[in-house]
């Protein structure tokens, strides 16, 4: 018997009685699709997460040993933003567990200063900051001698993005705070507009994220990975795991495969595209994987969403690491660039498989 089986149907028989859900259902999707049909709740504890009822005892239980308190609620869906965790519970008995996902809470001081105003400003300005320094320091790189261009370029490519998700975590739990959030790939979006079209002049810019120098290739993969970025952020945001996939297979993915296939792609082409080899392609699965896996542990550790088990989370991630890995290998990216095809697969995929 799966956990979520177990949860239901073993270990919390008043939940299961609940939730409607039914015995003995294995896997992700099938008991989900169950559950709702049964009972027209979103009840997530059929897609193999801790019970809420099994969340709320281990929740007091580490307030009685005093541990800090769980985080923010408003992450786990609409009806916690309205509804502190009890009420939740006892209004919408199948709502997503309110506090069981958490394993790690972010420090008080931290959750304090969330809640402070203007935080979300102020992490947004730190970021777009970083950001800029970050680009910046590339640049600084290249054009020292210090990096190859190229490789310049692809580790700002692979970098941006997960740092970027990195800063999530310091953002509040209040609803707006996703739009502070997708302000960062915004304004980078607009530096690379004004830059890419010529109505502002950035060399350091161009030469840090262009292909050949050009400025108007600005307008091109750069520009859609700071847009898929703000869309993801302001979309899908820290509460489900595909935007973190999609991030990490453009970034840990994509940007892997360059950088291994540049150097041991020589000599072992794909056979339907020559540009492209084995080598880039399996470091792409293999990197694009591992971050998104390392994302999806940390931020539901971090109660942003529900945990998965492990032998359902892997053959799941490994199936879309394989799925981008084949869409970024096709010689289609004349007709739509790698930035948009492999997050777009992503996004999907792990929609379907790892729904929130
Ligand atoms: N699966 C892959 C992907 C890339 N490469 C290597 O990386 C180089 C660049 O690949 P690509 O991702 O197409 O880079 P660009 O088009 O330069 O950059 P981008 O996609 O970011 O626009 C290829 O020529 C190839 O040597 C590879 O060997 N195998
Ligand atoms: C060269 C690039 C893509 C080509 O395939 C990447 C361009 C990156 C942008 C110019 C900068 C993006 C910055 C991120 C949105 C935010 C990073 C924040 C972080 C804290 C460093």
């Amino acid at each position: 018997m799966d956990l979520a089986a177990a949860q239901h149907g073993g270990a919390h028989p008043q939940h299961a009685r609940r939730c409607g859900a039914r015995r003995g259902a294995v896997g992700v999707a099938g008991p989900l699709r169950r559950g709702l049909a049964a009972t027209k709740c979103a009840c997530k504890a059929a897609l193999q997460l801790p019970c809420p009822l099994e969340g709320q005892r281990r929740q007091r239980q580490r307030q009685r040993q005093g541990a800090s308190p769980p985080a923010p609620a408003a992450e786990r869906g609409p009806c916690a933003l309205f509804f502190p965790p009890q009420r939740q519970h006892r209004r919408r008995p199948c709502a997503p567990p309110a506090a069981s996902a958490a394993h790690f809470a972010l420090p008080q001081q931290l959750l304090e200063l969330q809640s402070q105003p203007g935080w979300d400003v102020a992490c947004m300005l730190l970021a777009a900051v970083a950001a800029y320094g970050w680009v910046k320091l590339f640049d600084r790189l290249a054009g020292s001698g210090a990096l190859d261009r190229k490789l310049s370029r692809k580790l700002v490519h692979a970098t941006a993005g997960p740092l970027f998700m990195l800063t999530w975590p310091l953002f509040s739990a209040a609803p707006e705070a996703r739009f502070f959030a997708a302000a960062v790939p915004a304004l980078n979006a607009t530096r690379l507009l004004l830059v890419g079209s010529g109505a502002l002049s950035d060399p350091g810019l161009v030469k840090s994220t262009s292909r050949g120098g050009g400025a108007r290739e600005l307008l091109g993969g750069p520009l859609y990975y700071v847009a898929v970025l703000a869309a993801i952020t302001a979309g899908l945001w820290r509460a489900a795991p595909a935007g973190l996939v999609a991030v990490s297979m453009v970034c840990g993915g994509d940007g892997l495969a360059d950088i291994v296939g540049r150097r041991w792609g020589a000599g072992n082409p794909l056979p339907w595209n020559a540009a492209k080899s084995w080598a880039g392609s399996a470091a792409m699965a293999l990197g694009g994987a591992a971050m998104a896996l390392g994302f999806i542990l940390a931020f539901s550790a971090l109660g942003y969403f529900p945990s998965y088990e492990l032998d359902a989370l892997l053959p799941r991630v490994a199936a879309v690491s394989v799925a981008c890995t084949l869409v970024e290998s096709l010689p289609i990216n004349t007709v739509v660039d790698d930035n948009l095809s492999v997050p777009a697969v992503g996004v999907a995929l792990t929609a379907a498989l790892l729904p929130a």
